[in-house]
């Protein structure tokens, strides 16, 4: 194609060459290239081709990397990335050793600030601003981006709040599309909804009351629309506020109709934009179902069952209960903090709240934990999903430090269910318990047990389990990551000199347990899919070696580094607890 511009920009000073007409173009480019990228590549789709003609529009207008751009999130990235010297790897996207899926300032000058947890764009964005001026830089412009469902986060109306009594040259534009993963949820989503496309809400505009320069709604698949508001609100003093209204999915037809599923939609086709599903249905469930639907069994029996998620009812499962029982499943949008309070707050009134929150949005709400919750020592049951490393998000999300973050709490009890069927039985067990908080760690994905839909069983807080004998090593192992030495154990010549206990119950340990394995054994291999530091290897470590004989331990868990992107195994072998890494790891054990 003689006419194809893409291959033209490899940074964003070339696209400001482009007269203006062009941009249309260049959009229908980079939407093409992220679509056929992703369709095989997999990632975030729906939210990076809404914002098109934005990311180019911002480039365009702004004078990039002078200017900073802070995306929130940064799911939405891809074209950015794409106009910013990332073209040609764009491919590499989430794999190991790739590029990240979301903006790092490693990766390149054009991406300000790290980013993956949301609603921090304008908190940043106003943190650079005013650092400019302290510099005397009065021209520089500091822009956040920022979706509907992440401008509803308690964070980002503290920045709100505090940038509206400043001067600071900072911009945010709302990019409003009307859904987050799932549908935006609360007052302020009704509020937006009110102002359609030259529409002012007939409320008056809280953004200008507090105190910034407004402007919008606009169409944000028009670049010209946009680039004429960036021009109009250049001029005015202080902080700047354009409200965009896209479509998520935008140029897709089935992305646009599903926007939830097209979210990451894994591999499709990329001209009709079906999706390649998995040949073999017959798979065994994914934790999330098993939590989901144990929950609307358990809601049945108990009129006193509540559910509840920060924004993530599709992703967490809690969706079966919110189809179910809507007025006893909330979604309360992007608010950890609220999430965990307001269950606290159910709580004091007699009711049985099961809080789902992935482990690396949980570290937003710590204090909420200890204070409203642990210290009042009420019954709340944290369902603390994506516990462990979750892939190709990478560091900004795995769920690696809540077993040293919530085991110095006190009164927690800390489950590690390590199959479907534990972990059923931990969720009835914890809707049977009312003395005091529950945390039940599980991971992303699915596990290995086809049959998991049995009847209750207790599952005993601080009951660990041998569940293969052995001679000469007792492996300890804490959730699922068991499955891994189980496996590597298989494929000894001699797998009975290699003894696996099931840990189960991080928060009380199982004491007698380990004083049989400090009798039984000298060497000690813990397992656990978390951080070393502070993980419950090192407290199982200091209690096997309290006495005069001491044990050789490894603790084996995740190093004192944060871990890349990359598929889940790549990077359990990149810990040492994948399969073949145990595997190598007993062998030379036992050769000693
Ligand atoms: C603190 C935190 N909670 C939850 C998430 C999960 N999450 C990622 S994107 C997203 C929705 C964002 O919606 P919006 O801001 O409207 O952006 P859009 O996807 O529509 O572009 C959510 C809930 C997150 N990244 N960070
Ligand atoms: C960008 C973001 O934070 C979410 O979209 C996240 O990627 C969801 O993760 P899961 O795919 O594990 O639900
Ligand atoms: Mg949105």
């Amino acid at each position: 194609m003689n006419d194809a511009i893409l291959h033209t920009i490899n940074i964003p000073a070339d696209l400001r060459k482009l007269k203006q007409e062009k941009l249309p173009q260049l959009a229908k480019e980079l939407r093409e290239y992220i679509i056929d990228i992703v369709s095989t590549k997999e990632g975030h789709l729906g939210a990076s081709l809404g914002v098109v003609e934005l990311s180019i529009a911002l480039h365009y207008f702004f004078d990039t990397p002078k200017d900073l751009l802070v995306w929130d999130v940064g799911h939405q990235a891809y074209g950015h990335k794409i106009l910013t010297g990332r073209r040609d790897v764009f491919g590499s996207n989430r794999q190991l050793n790739g590029i990240s899926g979301f903006p790092k300032p490693e990766e390149s000058i054009y991406d300000t600030f790290g980013v993956g947890h949301s609603s921090t764009s304008i908190s940043a964005a106003l943190g650079m601003a005013l650092a400019s001026q302290l510099k005397g830089d009065y021209r520089k412009n500091h822009i956040a981006i920022i979706g509907d469902a992440s401008i509803a986060s308690g964070m980002a109306f503290e920045g709100l709040n505090h940038a509206g009594v400043t001067k600071a040259n900072l911009w945010i534009v709302l990019n409003d599309n009307a859904i987050g993963i799932d549908p935006s949820v609360g007052a302020l989503k009704d509020y937006l909804t009110k102002a359609g496309i030259g529409k002012k809400p007939r409320q008056a505009n809280i953004i200008e009351a507090l105190n910034f320069n407004y402007s919008g709604p606009i169409d944000g698949h028009s670049i010209d629309a946009i680039i004429n508001a960036f021009a109009e609100l250049k001029d005015k003093d202080g902080p700047k506020f354009l409200h965009v209204i896209t479509k998520k999915g935008k140029g897709l037809q089935k992305a646009e109709e599903d926007q939830v599923r097209y979210h990451a939609p894994g591999k499709f086709d990329k001209t009709t934009g079906a999706i390649i599903e998995t040949p073999n249905k017959n798979l065994p469930p994914k934790f999330q179902d098993v939590f989901g639907l144990t929950l609307v069994d358990l809601a049945k029996e108990n009129k006193k069952i509540i559910g509840i998620t920060p924004a993530m009812p599709t992703g967490s499962s809690l969706k079966y209960m919110m189809q179910v029982f809507p007025e006893r499943a909330l979604d309360v949008g992007i608010a950890e903090q609220h999430a965990v309070t307001l269950s606290a707050g159910m709580a004091t009134q007699g009711f049985k709240v099961f809080c789902a929150i992935y482990s690396t949005f949980l570290q937003r709400a710590y204090d909420q934990v200890i204070h409203d919750v642990a210290l009042q020592n009420l019954p709340v049951v944290f369902c603390i999903d994506r516990a462990g490393l979750v892939g190709q998000d990478g560091a900004t999300h795995h769920g690696v430090f809540d077993i040293a973050y919530l085991r110095s709490i006190p009164n927690l009890i800390i489950l590690a269910p390590s199959n479907a069927i534990e972990l059923r039985n931990a969720l009835y067990t914890a809707s049977t318990y009312s003395n005091g908080p529950i945390c039940i760690r599980y991971p992303r994905g699915r596990g290995k047990l086809l049959n998991w839909r049995k009847s209750f069983e207790v599952f005993s807080f601080g009951e660990a389990k041998v569940i293969k004998k052995g001679t000469k090593i007792a492996v300890v192992s804490v959730g699922t990551i068991v499955e891994n030495a189980l496996e590597a154990r298989k494929q000894l010549e001699n797998p009975s000199l290699i003894e696996i206990i099931d840990m189960r119950s991080i928060k009380p340990l199982d004491k007698e347990m380990l004083d049989y394995v400090k009798q039984k054994f000298s060497t000690v291999i813990t397992i656990e899919e978390g951080v070393i530091a502070g993980g419950v290897g090192e407290a199982i470590g200091s209690f096997l070696n309290s006495g005069p004989h001491l044990h050789q331990i490894i603790n084996l868990g995740v190093p004192d580094a944060f871990v890349q992107h990359g598929k889940v195994e790549e990077l359990h072998a990149l810990c040492g607890i994948s399969t073949q890494k145990l595997l190598e790891l007993f062998q030379d054990l036992l050769k000693e």
